[in-house]
């Protein structure tokens, strides 16, 4: 499978954000990450459901919604209502994972599952079959513009074994200090998506930066 590429609408410029998101529906995108943050789980507090609600109005692709909040589980369904396709909760957040992977599941969302830097990717051994996709922290969350974590790629590498040796299907997707240095070394890693914010937006061509991104090469 080729990488998936999903902007970070964190980084969008939130005085046109209708043309950022009309920006990546034209471009070689494949989802809209959408990080939600809650003030508690993160020192930051992004955007909540009336404005993730306009974002699924005209978005014309994925919703990659990145849950940064405590008691994720008490809004599944209302993710769900906006169009959510796949709903990532951190594993640090929840204290019954098994139950809230099925309950994202069974509301038919794909399930993802978030480890900050710290948190080893063993915490998976008896879940990975059961999650669609596992979110690598790549920064510690909570802004856009980090420094890019180096441990991510070994990370990456364990989790690709943990994967193949269990037989599960979950995508690995990497999120923080993404940008075209690190890209072909993230994909050549094991990365199946890469979540860019800072580099997207803060680009002149925010389109041919996507444009790269997409046809980055492992290396
Ligand atoms: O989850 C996030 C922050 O918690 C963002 O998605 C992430 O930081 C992307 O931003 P950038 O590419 O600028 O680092």
């Amino acid at each position: 499978m080729t990488h998936l590429i999903a902007p970070s609408l964190l980084s969008a410029d939130f005085t046109r954000l209708g043309e950022d998101i009309e920006m990546v529906n034209r471009s070689e995108a494949d989802w809209f990450h959408v990080d939600v943050m809650d003030g508690v789980f993160v020192p930051n507090i992004s955007f909540g459901m009336p404005v993730i609600k306009a974002i699924g109005k005209i978005a014309k692709k994925p919703l990659d919604v990145h849950l940064m909040i405590v008691q994720p589980e008490r809004y599944f369904d209302t993710f769900r209502d906006l169009g959510t396709y796949c709903l990532s909760i951190h594993a640090e957040a929840v204290t019954h994972l098994h139950r809230a992977v099925h309950q994202i599941r069974e509301l038919g969302m794909k399930a993802g599952v978030v480890l900050n830097p710290h948190t080893p990717v063993s915490v998976l051994e008896e879940i990975i079959t059961e999650i669609d996709l596992v979110l690598l922290m790549s920064v510690n969350p909570g802004f856009g513009g980090q420094k890019f974590i180096e441990g991510t790629y070994g990370k990456i590498g364990k989790l690709k074994k943990l994967i193949s040796s269990s037989g599960s299907s979950a995508l690995i997707e990497v999120d923080g200090g993404v940008d075209l240095n690190n890209a072909g070394k993230l994909i050549a890693a094991g990365a199946d998506v890469l979540v860019a914010g800072n580099t997207v937006f803060s680009s002149a061509d925010p389109a041919g930066t996507i444009s790269k991104l997409k046809n980055t090469v492992p290396v």
